[in-house]
């Protein structure tokens, strides 16, 4: 028995009961050890909640983002940059299971197939909702769909802001990490500043 959980790209059974469960278990021992009492009324649920948004926040293992691609690609004659910008990225560091959140810009330059939109947002999400270090995050992303849509260069910039830099360690409020990977015609100075200029623009 198990629940369904929305990912947003299909219905995956991900909330299966005996997993759960036994990472409810280890977070009942962690609120122990903090000092708290697991059956105190407000947080007698708190395992299994966390163990299930555990779930969700690290749910990128079971989908495949080669697949998502492939699932929406279209033969078509277009040849200049398709940007997708400002997309929501919410990950988490695998180094102190601390969010790290911000913005992803995304470009390629098709060469015979195009791809529908939404999958690149998806492609950003198999990669994120995983444990994760910023620089590979962004390597997978640009490998994912430099290999699966073949086109004629592709080009990644995520600005994100990390809770274990703010919220304990160095805390350092406002300091946002950016990282950038490219392929093909972006190694061409012009083509890879036009593309830094339009995720700056405001033109929508
Ligand atoms: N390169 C990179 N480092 C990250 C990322 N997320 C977290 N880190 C860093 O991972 C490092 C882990 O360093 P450690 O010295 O082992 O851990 P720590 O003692 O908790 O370090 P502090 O955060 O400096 O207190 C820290 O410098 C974090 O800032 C990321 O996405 N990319
Ligand atoms: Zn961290």
């Amino acid at each position: 028995m198990s629940e369904q959980q929305e990912t947003g790209y299909q219905k995956i059974d991900r909330y299966n009961t005996e997993v759960i469960s036994d990472i409810a278990g280890h977070y009942k021992q962690i609120l122990s050890d903090i000092g708290e009492d697991p059956n105190r009324e407000g947080i007698v649920k708190t395992p299994e909640r966390a163990a299930k948004a555990l779930q969700f926040l690290t749910h990128g293992y079971d989908l495949d983002a080669a697949e998502i691609l492939k699932s929406a690609m279209f033969k078509e004659e277009y040849s200049q940059m398709v940007i997708v910008k400002d997309i929501e990225v919410y990950s988490l560091c695998e180094h102190h299971l601390l969010p790290f959140f911000g913005k992803a810009h995304i470009a390629y330059i098709p060469a015979g197939h195009i791809v529908g939109l939404s999958k690149i947002p998806r492609v950003v999400d198999v990669f994120a909702r995983r444990l994760q270090v910023q620089e590979r995050l962004t390597n997978e992303i640009r490998d994912c769909i430099q290999n699966t849509l073949n086109p004629a260069g592709v080009a990644v910039v995520i600005e994100c802001k990390h809770m274990c830099m703010s919220m304990r360690g160095i805390q350092k409020q406002n300091s946002v990490t950016t990282t950038s990977a490219f392929t093909g015609a972006f190694s061409n100075d012009k083509t890879r500043s036009e593309f830094l200029r339009l995720i700056s623009a405001d033109l929508a």
